[in-house]
């Protein structure tokens, strides 16, 4: 049940053509319906062909911008996205200790679909470290998972095996997306009593940008709205199939997903 009045944050880059990152985040908040708000860690100059430009914020104004939000409308549930630098991950991390939301949902980003590094090398550890530890659930793709963990994932009995390990990093739950292997789009989730597959057609559509902040952003909806972990993962991997189904073309390149399909 939608409740615009129930906040959610997200805290991630800024894509200056509206498919990815803060901009997905904050539709999916909307159309999943809650109230969104964000913290910008990075602003890109992007588009539908690629990524051109990337600069961070300074971790002080990342600070001000999490005691301006937490300080007046605590969250229920928080994302994060793209964290950009070492500095950056470690001022996020002091101030979610500092305010403990419920939930907190990581998505581990780290290269652009168009190829571009959004995650600096030397950041690596530190995500590992603070960031994925403290997560109630992290949402890698397979790369990301094969980054997170130095094991190739080429299977779903891949995805298992390197989710345990990930789990056994610290994060309550990890959903491991299928999307980057061939066949149907399969997605499990995995927790210390739970083991769920996630199975959908694979769509045949070229506008899948931002596919991956607009599943975890709902995820985060949907456990703000009071959903249970396997049920906030099974509407937004159905929420992300429309969204698919539904992308369009816009720009020259990979366009978006369709945030809004429900209300066209
Ligand atoms: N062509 C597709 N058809 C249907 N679902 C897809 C397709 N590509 C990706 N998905 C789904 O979209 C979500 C994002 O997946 P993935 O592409 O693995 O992550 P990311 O966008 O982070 O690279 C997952 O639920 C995945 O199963
Ligand atoms: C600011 C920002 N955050 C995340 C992504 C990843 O999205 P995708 O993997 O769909 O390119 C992106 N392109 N830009």
């Amino acid at each position: 049940m939608k409740n615009y009045k129930v906040p959610t944050l997200t805290i991630a880059g800024s894509d200056s053509s509206g498919g990815a990152g803060i901009q997905a985040d904050l539709k999916t908040f909307s159309a999943i319906g809650t109230y969104g708000m964000s913290v910008i860690t990075a602003i890109t100059a992007q588009n539908t062909q690629g990524v051109f430009s990337v600069e961070e914020l300074s971790k002080e104004i990342i600070k001000k911008q999490m005691e301006a939000v937490f300080d007046d409308i605590p969250p229920k549930a928080v994302k994060v996205g793209m964290v950009s630098g070492p500095e950056i991950i470690v001022e996020i991390v002091d101030s979610l200790k500092k305010y403990n939301p419920e939930y907190l949902v990581v998505d581990p980003v780290m290269i652009s679909k168009s190829g571009y590094s959004l995650l600096r090398p030397e950041a690596k550890e530190n995500l590992i470290k603070y960031l994925i530890p403290m997560a109630y659930i992290i949402t890698p793709n397979t790369p990301e998972a094969e980054e997170i963990t130095g094991i190739k994932v080429e299977s779903i009995d891949d995805m298992k095996k390197v989710g345990q390990k990930i789990l056994d990093m610290g994060p309550k739950f990890v959903l491991m997306k299928g999307g980057h292997l061939e066949g149907d789009a399969v997605d499990v989730l995995i927790g210390k009593d739970v083991f769920e597959i996630y199975k959908s057609e694979r769509l045949d559509r070229k506008n899948t940008h931002g596919t991956g902040c607009t599943l975890s952003s709902s995820i985060t909806a949907h456990l703000a709205l009071g959903y249970d972990i396997k049920e906030s993962v099974r509407l937004s991997k159905t929420y992300i199939t429309e969204a698919i189904r539904y992308s369009f073309d816009i720009g020259k390149g990979v366009g978006p997903v369709h945030h809004f399909y429900k209300f066209e």
